[in-house]
């Protein structure tokens, strides 16, 4: 099952039995690809309430030690190491935050279908989605473009989204810095598929309880191309760092958890359009508890107080819309 809506759109759609290819989840690592086949149709809120997803698992003990703010400081002043010793710009660190739903309430039952309803209420500009698929439950979405690609003209967007700050402080060069990296990634990349690569001024983007940087990018490129574009793109400095191998490596092996889909992206294909989504403000449900994939891009500036207020911050996106009843 998935239901899932486009950005800026009130529609809400699912896929009917065919063998069409058209809904494909990545993970981060790009070794898992999780399709979803079938023709896409609008499904109304009366029929998505009437879906019963709840997890399956069984509910058990899980030996997972809680990340604390003392826990992911000791990963930041690791990540900050590698960035030295490399010589890197950033890279993005996260955090896999337990939600226990005993914590939050004990007499009632988690509604996966409210939630994703008021969350696509929350983030009227995001792709959002819910799935449930040999017994996972994932639910997230975010306003970030990997690509969209239209075919009827061959022109191609993305974007570069980064630095995250609380709705009311102002930007500093810790910000500024860290989504010119991004910036400048995507652009020497779209610069070898086309001649006419169109760079717009950065402008805040907010997203709930926080604001963004952003720069669009649009550009003519050949169909064929499309699918190097985004091995090449994924995963970028927003979700990773650059050289992305090294720090991909190096992710791994401060966060000792696997990212799963988080900062992986998600492929749509339309009549007319083919977008590429980054997976983020996302979460992975169980039966009394649920994974909360949050991160952030740290820099030799970064302040471990504030890097985990920032993480807390975006796992309001999905722990603020979670409905129980
Ligand atoms: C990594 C995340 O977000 C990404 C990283 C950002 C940052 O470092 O400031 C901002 C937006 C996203 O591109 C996340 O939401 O978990």
């Amino acid at each position: 099952m998935l239901i899932f809506r486009l950005p800026d759109s009130d529609v809400f759609h699912t896929l009917e039995a065919s063998q069409e290819k058209l809904v494909s989840f990545v993970s981060f690592d790009t070794k898992t690809v999780l399709d979803f086949k079938g023709t896409i149709k609008a499904i109304s809120i009366e029929a998505i309430e009437s879906q019963n997803i709840s997890p399956k698992s069984k509910s058990q003990l899980i030996e997972i030690a809680k990340e604390t703010q003392e826990s992911y400081a000791l990963k930041i002043s690791q990540a900050k190491d590698f960035i030295e010793k490399n010589e890197l710009k950033k890279l993005v660190l996260s955090r896999r935050k337990l939600l226990m739903y005993l914590d939050i309430d004990s007499e009632k039952k988690l509604s996966l279908t409210k939630s994703f309803l008021k969350f696509c209420d929350s983030y009227p500009s995001a792709f959002c989605y819910l799935f449930e698929k040999n017994g996972e439950i994932w639910m997230g979405g975010f306003s970030e473009v990997l690509g969209k690609f239209d075919k009827r003209n061959n022109s191609f967007q993305t974007m570069s989204l980064a630095g995250t700050l609380p709705l009311d402080e102002s930007w500093t060069d810790k910000e500024i810095e860290e989504q010119k990296a991004v910036t400048e990634y995507i652009q020497s990349i779209l610069r070898k598929f086309s001649s006419n690569l169109k760079v717009s001024s950065t402008k805040d983007l907010i997203s709930g309880n926080i604001k963004h940087l952003k720069t669009d990018f649009s550009a003519e490129i050949s169909p064929e191309s499309l699918d190097k574009i985004i091995s090449e793109l994924h995963p970028t400095p927003a979700v990773c760092g650059f050289p992305k191998e090294l720090c991909a490596q190096g992710i791994k092996s401060i966060e000792h958890f696997n990212r799963e889909f988080y900062a992986g992206y998600i492929k749509v294909e339309t009549e007319d359009f083919i977008y590429y989504f980054v997976n983020l403000r996302c979460a992975s449900f169980f039966k009394n508890y649920a994974f909360l994939f949050v991160g952030g891009g740290i820099t030799l500036k970064s302040d471990a107080e504030k890097e985990w207020q920032e993480t807390e911050l975006k796992s309001m996106a999905i722990q603020n819309n979670l409905v129980f009843e």
